[in-house]
Parts: structure tokens; C-alpha cells; sequence
């Protein structure tokens, strides 16, 4: 299986690295393409024997699974273009929740899938969102799965949950290093320790709580149970964060979901 990643940005390299590392893709069998050749080549610098297309042609004639990790409202520029080289051999999988399935498909000739990767994919770990269209075939939806289980936890998302589910597992690593940072900040702003101390700190809990769950030893729940000593002071912190959580996720969620609706109105195709 040959495969093609259109846009080498943040997504677009991870998928590459990510692949080449994993050893799931060979180097020799990736063809890459991005707007301005630079950050293409930056890539092959690493590795030597992938190639760097110079035109979406050479994509397609090269590639039976296409990766396209250009934003939403890029896709008319690359899709154009695209179509004239797209037969129904070919596999697209769009990396952006806000596109559907659907609407893929009803502007492209091929099979059309949609994989909502995460960052965490770069450490071999985290979850890929899958959806697929109508026309895939069951062996290049086995074949997806399985590339995919290299370096994530695959799973199906119906597209109602498209919003919540990349939420959590793509918008999330920001949304958590947000909060752990205002964390670091604020342990230091009440007890002086040094940011980096504190840092050191976060870092290595959040290492050690991410292996408790990945063993499964503990669930969220069984965790709060056991650090929560009676009278002790993890009561005392989770009552202050309970008084101030509140609406905090709810507005989160909800001003994804807008922005979410607001993008699908402006993508043309
Ligand atoms: N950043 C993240 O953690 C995640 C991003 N996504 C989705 O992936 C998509 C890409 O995101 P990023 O990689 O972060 O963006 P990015 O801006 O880093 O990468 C986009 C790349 O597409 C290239 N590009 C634009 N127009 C092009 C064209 N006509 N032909 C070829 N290349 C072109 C740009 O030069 C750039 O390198 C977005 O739609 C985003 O929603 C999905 C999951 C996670
Ligand atoms: O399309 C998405 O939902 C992702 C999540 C992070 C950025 N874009």
C-alpha cells in the first residue's frame, strides 16, 4: 500500500513521523506534498527515502490512501484540482472533524474516510477518531484500522459526537496543558516554589497518572477514592475545586460546538 499526505504542517508531519517511526509505513512507500515546499522538506531531510511531490498529480499517481491535512478552508483549493486525478481505486481520509463524510464524499469520485488524529499519536499513544464513508471497502477500512493501531487507539465516532469526542481527545492536549500551567502558576504564586520545581513535578504526576490508567490499575474514580484521605487535605482542595468548576466545561464544550457550526457554514467545496 502506497500512501500520500497533502499538507505537511503540524498534522501532516506527525502522521509522517509517526508512521516512519512505528515502522507502519516504509519511508519508500509515503509520497508528501505540501503548498510551500519548505516544510516538505525539512521531512525528507530525516528521512531520506520518502518522496517529495512537486504537484498533487504526483500524489495520486503515486499513492493508493491519501491523507489531506490542509485546513477546512483550504480543501477547495487542494479538492479542485484533486478530483481530475481521483478515481474510485483511490482512498481519501480527511484529518478535520468539521468536514463530514458525507459531504467528502458527495465532492470527491473515491472512497472517503475521516481519521481526527490527536498529538498525542506522535508518542504512539492517544486515540484516532474514525468515520467512514459509504464507499470504502471493507479491506481498506481493515487496512486503515490497522495502520492506525500502530500508533493510536482507534476508535468509531458517529458523527453527532464528532465535536465532543475531538474535544477530548485532539483539543484536548491544549485544553489540559492550559490547565496545568495555570496549575504550575498558581502553586508557585501561593507557596513559592520555583516554577521549574513545580513543572518537574506536574510533568512527572501527569506521566505517572497516564501509566496508572494505561496498566488500568486505577479508574478516575477509584484514583479520587484512594488519594481522598478521610479528614485529610485532598477533601479540602476538591471541595475548593468544586466551588469553582461550575459551568467551566459546560461553556468549553458549548463554544466548541459554535465555532464548530460556524466553520461548517463558511467551508466551501
Ligand atoms: N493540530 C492538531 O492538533 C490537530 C489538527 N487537526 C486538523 O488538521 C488540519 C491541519 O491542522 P494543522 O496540521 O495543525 O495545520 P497546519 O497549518 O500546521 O498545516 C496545514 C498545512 O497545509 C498546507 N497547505 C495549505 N494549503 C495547501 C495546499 N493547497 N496544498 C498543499 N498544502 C497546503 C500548509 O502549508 C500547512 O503546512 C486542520 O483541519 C485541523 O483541524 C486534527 C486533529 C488535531
Ligand atoms: O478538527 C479538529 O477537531 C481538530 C482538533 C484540534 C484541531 N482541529
Amino acid at each position: 500500500m502506497r500512501y500520500g499526505i497533502i499538507g505537511t504542517g503540524n498534522m501532516g508531519s506527525m502522521l509522517t513521523t509517526s508512521f516512519i517511526t512505528s515502522k507502519a509505513v516504509s519511508a519508500r512507500d509515503l509520497v508528501i506534498y505540501n503548498r510551500s515546499a519548505e516544510k516538505a522538506l525539512k521531512l525528507k531531510k530525516i528521512y531520506k527515502n520518502l518522496t517529495v511531490a512537486s504537484s498533487l498529480e504526483e500524489v495520486t499517481n503515486n499513492s493508493d490512501v491519501i491523507f489531506l491535512c490542509v485546513k477546512p478552508h483550504h480543501f477547495k483549493d487542494v479538492l479542485d484540482p484533486l478530483n481530475h486525478n481521483l478515481n474510485d481505486s483511490h482512498c481519501l481520509v480527511s484529518i478535520t472533524s468539521p468536514v463530514s463524510v458525507n459531504e467528502l464524499e458527495n465532492h470527491t469520485p473515491c472512497q472517503v474516510a475521516r481519521i481526527v488524529p490527536s498529538i498525542t499519536n506522535r508518542a504512539l499513544s492517544g486515540v484516532s477518531l474514525f468515520t467512514f464513508g459509504e464507499r470504502i471497502t471493507e479491506g481498506n477500512k481493515q487496512n486503515l484500522r490497522t495502520l492506525f493501531k500502530t500508533i493510536s487507539h482507534p476508535v468509531e465516532i458517529e458523527e453527532e459526537y464528532i465535536r465532543a469526542s475531538s474535544d477530548i481527545v485532539s483539543c484536548g492536549p491544549a485544553f489540559v496543558s492550559f490547565l496545568l500551567k495555570n496549575w504550575i502558576e498558581s502553586a508557585h504564586k501561593v507557596s513559592g516554589i520555583p516554577q521549574e520545581k513545580a513543572t518537574e513535578l506536574t510533568e512527572e504526576m501527569m506521566i505517572g497518572l497516564g501509566t496508572l490508567l494505561s496498566k488500568k490499575i486505577f479508574s478516575l474514580d477509584e484514583l479520587m477514592e484512594k488519594v481522598t484521605v478521610k479528614g485529610g487535605v485532598t477533601g479540602e482542595g476538591l471541595k475548593a475545586l468544586e466551588s469553582h468548576v461550575g459551568p467551566l466545561f459546560e461553556e468549553m464544550f458549548t463554544a466548541t460546538q459554535r465555532k464548530h457550526l460556524e466553520d461548517k457554514k463558511t467551508i466551501k467545496f
